[in-house]
């Protein structure tokens, strides 16, 4: 066990469209130590995205190799990979992405059905994962029924339900307003600090950025400056 929880090494990632090749990293180096939690901020198309893609598994780099927790994941077959996925990574989006048609606690459930756990440890899981974002009380309502910040809050219950070691987040708190995205990101912070979540969120919004340990820079696939916050 190494307390680098991730390693990039020498990683690179192109796209091609319309014939033409795109370079996004070229040879990109990162470690992410366990424990850490990371903004990521940078221009329009200078990566980040793609880089969450491939940390969580979502996309493959072009040549490289990526480390989690002392193991390679980036030679996985596909299914290796959303197995690695399931176990390890919790997602958060800008829009939530929950079901619209499912309620709080069988959003929250959703990664659980693809663990084999029996129904009554599924139920239980649940349950708490609602509790810590303080959403018991509403275990039974639909996406439609709430905040966008309540949204949130049941988004991540569903990142942490099975106990991922990492969550990525993406814009979590760019269709909120101050006072709301505020909640967030203290709810990231706890998660951080008193249960030992890795965080890696992408952000446009330097308020969001204080509440990380440190924000790297990222321009045109490479990091430009390393922030430690206070
Ligand atoms: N699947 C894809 N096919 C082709 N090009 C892609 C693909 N995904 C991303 N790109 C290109 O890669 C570059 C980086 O995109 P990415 O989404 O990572 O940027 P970003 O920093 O997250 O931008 P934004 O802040 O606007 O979300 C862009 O030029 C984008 O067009």
């Amino acid at each position: 066990m190494t307390d680098n929880l991730f390693e990039l090494k020498k990683v690179s990632k192109s796209f091609v469209k319309a014939k033409e090749t795109i370079s996004i990293f070229e040879g990109l180096d990162m470690t992410i130590k366990s424990g850490d939690f990371i903004a990521i901020m940078g221009p329009s198309g200078s990566g980040k995205t793609t880089l969450l893609n491939l940390l969580g598994g979502v996309d493959q780099p072009t040549s490289g190799e990526i480390h989690f927790d002392g193991k390679r994941i980036d030679n996985l077959s596909e299914n290796g990979l959303a197995a690695w996925r399931a176990a390890n990574v919790g997602f958060i989006f800008q829009f939530y992405n929950l079901m619209p048609m499912l309620s709080a606690a069988k959003n929250v459930e959703l990664p659980l059905l693809l663990t084999g756990l029996g129904r009554s440890r599924r139920k239980a899981s649940v349950e708490a994962a609602l509790k810590l974002v303080g959403l018991d009380d509403r275990a039974g309502h639909l996406p439609k029924e709430m905040s966008g910040g309540q949204q949130q809050r049941v988004a991540i219950a569903r990142a942490i339900v099975s106990d991922p070691k990492l969550m990525l987040c993406d814009e979590p708190t760019g269709d909120l307003d101050r006072a709301t995205a505020d909640e967030i990101l203290k709810m990231l912070q706890l998660l951080n600090r008193e249960f030992g979540k890795t965080i890696v969120m992408v952000t446009h919004d330097p308020e969001a950025a204080k509440y990380a340990k440190k924000t790297l820079h990222l321009d045109k696939g490479q990091f430009v400056k390393e922030e430690l916050m206070a």
